[in-house]
């Protein structure tokens, strides 16, 4: 079936049963039809009846999709009623399934049922063959064999509603893009990480296929057509930043430590680093008078040419701990101003896992470079490959990346990579794990990368697994210098961590009952896979939050619009997936709730970052579910104890009670630890939890 024939479909009455339920104007638009802003039809609609059963009938349930045995039959006639809204073919529920394995059964069982459904998403091989079916086939939904009912109900809620990722675009979104059907790819892409994908079994770890091949056209599937808007160009919106908080300051107690050998000392202040007058201009505009931890040992450290592991509390200002001392060697050695050319060769590469992440990474160096010859140029998955090309050829010294896509444009010799003098992973840790791994060696193998003796290599994360550690070695020097500031791995204190035990079946009522407390004060709100990020997201606008969400089965433009209306305070609300954990720093974020904690507590420490940044004070509630999570209860209380926060002795117990292999950290007392791997153990052994380690078996996210 061609585009055309979709698009008439998805015109088709199935708009019926979504438009009430959501902003008529923004949907039938096609333009920013992407955020869950969301208007019943009518009160009536919205009060009537029980909850569940209001939610089963409503806009994006309609009944139709979700489940009886005529949805099913009429899924396989009318695939396109996957746009009929998020729950057309959803099977999230009760008579979902009832003609299928996963059926829960009674009406009342509508988050059950979801539950359940999840839980068999989990476990793998169904959802395999669905997604087999589903890669293959060009809009098609999943339809094209689906495995079983369920994976038919699968198929058509990928491609569904707003929630649903995968959903084709209409057209008129504002860059010139066209209606494309995206289903195909999108199931296959969207969470191109098989790593993250929702292959789910441990070995989907290393089953994982380059966006870059989807994307170069090297493999069957649709194109990418995304093109992300300009950022602002005036110079207020370059340099816009939010302040630094009460406790910005008290940073200047946290210890660090810095270790191997013939490190230069620290600088206390910016004049110290001696950078030009640009640069110095650009850091006071930004806002910045006065050096976090972690810049006062980095800059030096980077200026001096040493290679670098550097470990800081989340918010903590990495970020310009390394963009500032490349930059200012690249003025220092007089860079010559990009210009155009279809070989770049940039003289640094920066890579990070999220396309949001390298995003605001690239931000930044447009902001640190702004008004010298320096040109920086970001690239990430889920856009154009055409615009990546457009970008880097118009001249390119810094190039920002997603690992994917960064592999994709050196294979189309865009790139090449003999002037890479520094070498940045982001998020290291996350760099180095099995996800990016293999692709990070292949980067560092690629013909003309200069060798580890060549080139600097520089490493950042609030958390650095011993393992990774190690593994971390083959890309840097020997002498490389390893800076941990305060506890490595460690939660940020300046966030206030909350536990409540919450069984899975009250989480929602709790959930309501928090943001109704915490008001407009924007949230983000962490669940485990992408299918619960869409269904919370609606279930929260059934109850009047505005809300959006973010995950990786999403298309890009609909990723950047979700975050755009949480930055904006549009959506106060952000339901997100870990695909939103790291790195991401945005503005008046007050509250993170774990939905559904992590299995891996470094994840823990990264999602509960994204409030309390640059010294503003936070707040993390965590719902723990002792039927899943006893798991983390070790870790979990070694973090809140090193961050002087309460331990419900209730968690305790489970802590003590739950034996946890590997983890031998105490949980009392431990102020500060030096984690070099090359020193000895780490007193904070995430063993057993480390994502290096442990695959999550629902780690179903798409990150480049
Ligand atoms: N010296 C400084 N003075 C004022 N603001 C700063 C300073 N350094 C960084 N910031 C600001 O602090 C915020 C957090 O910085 P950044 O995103 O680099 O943190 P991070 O340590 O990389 O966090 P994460 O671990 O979550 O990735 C940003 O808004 C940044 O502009």
């Amino acid at each position: 079936m061609g585009d055309e024939d979709w698009e008439a479909e998805i015109i088709k009455p199935h708009m019926s049963s979504y438009v009430p339920v959501f902003e008529k104007d923004r949907y039938s638009s096609g333009a920013n039809g992407d955020t869950f802003n969301r208007t019943p039809a009518s009160s009536s609609e919205m009060d009537d009846g029980p909850r569940r059963d209001h939610f089963m009938r409503s806009g994006f349930a309609s009944g139709r999709s979700l489940g009886n045995r005529d949805a099913v039959e009429s899924n396989k006639r009318e695939t396109p009623s996957t746009v009929g809204g998020f729950g057309v073919g959803k099977g999230f529920g009760n008579r979902g399934f009832l003609n299928n394995k996963l059926e829960e059964g009674d009406s009342s069982g509508f988050w059950r049922g979801y539950q359940d459904g999840n839980d068999s998403e989990a476990s793998g091989s169904s959802r395999r063959g669905g997604r087999g079916s589903f890669r293959g086939c060009r809009g098609g939904f999943g339809l094209g064999s689906p495995n079983n009912e369920f994976e038919q109900h699968e198929g058509t809620q990928r491609a569904g509603g707003p929630f649903g990722s995968k959903r084709p675009t209409l057209s008129g979104a504002g860059n010139g893009d066209t209606y494309q059907s995206r289903s195909g790819s999108g199931s296959g892409r969207g969470g191109y990480k098989g790593l993250n994908e929702e292959v789910i079994t441990g070995s989907g770890k290393n089953s994982w296929k380059s966006e870059a091949e989807g994307e170069s056209g090297d493999t069957q599937g649709p194109k990418v057509t995304y093109i992300p808007p300009p950022p602002p160009e005036d110079e207020d919106s370059i340099f816009a930043h939010y302040q630094t908080g009460i406790n910005f300051d008290k940073y200047d107690t946290i210890l660090v430590e810095v270790s191997g050998h013939d490190a230069p000392p620290a600088i206390l202040t910016f004049e110290e680093a001696n950078l030009c007058q640009t640069l110095n201009n650009n850091i006071a505009k930004a806002g910045y008078t006065k050096l976090t931890p972690v810049q006062k040992y980095s800059i030096p450290i980077i200026l001096a040419g040493r290679d670098l592991m550097a470990c800081a509390q989340t918010g903590s200002g990495k970020t310009a701990a390394f963009l500032l001392p490349i930059l200012a060697h690249m003025m220092r050695d007089g860079i010559t101003a990009s210009r155009f050319k279809e070989l770049q060769e940039p003289e640094c590469i920066i890579v990070a896992p999220t396309r949001e992440l390298i995003n605001q990474i690239y931000l930044e160096a447009r902001k640190f470079s702004f008004g010298t010859c320096v040109r920086a140029v970001v690239i990430y998955g889920g856009t154009q490959l055409g615009h990546s090309i457009r970008q880097i050829v118009q001249g390119c010294n810094v190039l920002c990346a997603t690992p994917g896509r960064l592999m994709d444009i050196i294979g189309k010799e865009k790139i090449g990579l003999k002037q890479v003098k520094y070498l940045v992973l982001d998020e290291a840790d996350r760099m180095l794990d099995m996800g990016f791994g293999p692709e990070m060696k292949k980067l560092i193998s690629c013909p003309g990368m200069p060798s580890k003796e060549q080139r600097q290599t520089l490493m950042f994360s609030a958390t650095f697994p011993e393992e990774i550690q190690r593994l971390a070695g083959e890309f840097l020097k020997s002498n490389y210098l390893f800076v941990a500031v305060g506890q490595v791995g460690g939660a940020c204190r300046d966030v206030q961590q909350t536990i409540l035990q919450v069984g899975q079946y009250s989480k929602r009522e709790k959930l309501v009952e928090i943001l109704r407390n915490i008001g407009d004060e924007r949230t983000m709100v962490f669940v485990e896979t992408k299918k619960k990020a869409d269904f919370i997201a609606t279930f929260l606008c059934q109850e009047k939050i505005s809300t959006t969400s973010i995950h990786g089965d999403r298309e890009q433009r609909e990723r950047e619009q979700a975050l755009g209306d949480f930055r904006c305070g549009k959506c106060p609300v952000l339901v997100a997936t870990s695909v939103a954990a790291r790195g991401l720093d945005i503005e008046n974020v007050q509250h993170v709730i774990n939905f559904d904690l992590p299995s891996a507590i470094d994840e823990y420490v990264h999602r509960i970052g994204r409030t309390g940044r640059c010294g503003n004070t936070g707040r993390a509630v965590s719902f723990f579910d002792p039927e899943s999570d006893s798991h983390i209860a070790q870790p979990l209380v070694k973090v809140l104890s090193d961050a002087q926060q309460d331990v419900p002795a209730w968690l305790e117990e489970i802590a003590f009670s739950t034996y946890v292999p590997g983890f031998s950290g105490s949980t009392r007392g431990n102020v500060f630890a030096s984690v070099d791997t090359r020193k000895g153990k780490s007193t904070l052994n995430t063993a057993g939890f480390s994502s290096s380690q442990t695959p999550n078996p629902v780690d179903d996210e798409s990150w480049d």
